[in-house]
């Protein structure tokens, strides 16, 4: 590994991609600075059961498209019910935490401590606004959408 380096690992569940995830995903990966490694951990299907919804795209798929996107260097699933063991094997300098993410980062700074995990937490601060800047927004369009008779033969 080049010395210099420095590994910013991102999370989320990234179901059905929008600009917003591209705009987390460069600022994340800012916070290391010139020479940095983006790794980012996609939340398994089980574990958005818990803490979401039902997710739309299957965890592969999702792990898939964020391998394709042009920030991101490595992307894995995380583990079921131990959200510690992946940082211990990516050993990230910095985790980055997206403006809507639901985390104390005191807390977690703490709990990745006692974990005897060196890592610094950051709270990256841009959000992206926009009409579907969610991925729940999306998902709430195509709900309410009136579809014309027979539009779904096409799809
Ligand atoms: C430090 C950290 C470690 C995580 N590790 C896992 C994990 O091992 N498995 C997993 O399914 N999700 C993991 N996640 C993702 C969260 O579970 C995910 O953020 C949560 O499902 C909430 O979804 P959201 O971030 O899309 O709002 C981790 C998140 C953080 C911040
Ligand atoms: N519009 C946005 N601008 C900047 N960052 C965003 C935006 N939307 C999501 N993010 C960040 O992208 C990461 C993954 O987010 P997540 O998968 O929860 O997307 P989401 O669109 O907010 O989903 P949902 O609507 O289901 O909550 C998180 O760190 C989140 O803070």
């Amino acid at each position: 590994m080049n010395k210099e380096e420095k590994i910013v690992m991102a999370t989320g569940t990234f179901d059905i991609l929008h600009p917003g995830h591209g705009l987390y995903l460069k600022k994340a990966k800012e916070l290391g600075g010139k020479n940095s490694k983006l790794v980012v951990v996609v939340a398994k299907d089980s574990t958005v059961y818990k803490k979401k919804r039902v997710p739309i795209i299957d965890e592969n798929q999702r792990l898939e498209m964020i391998k394709l996107l042009k920030y991101v260097d490595e992307a894995y699933l995380g583990y079921e019910n131990n959200m510690f063991k992946i940082v211990h094997e990516i050993s990230p300098d910095i985790i980055a935490i997206g403006q809507d993410q639901n985390y104390d980062i005191n807390k977690l700074k703490n709990d990745l401590k006692s974990h005897a995990i060196n890592a610094d937490v950051i709270r990256v601060q841009d959000y992206k606004i926009s009409k579907l800047d969610s991925s729940c927004k999306i998902i709430k369009k195509i709900k309410d959408t009136k579809f014309k008779k027979n539009t779904f033969e096409d799809c």
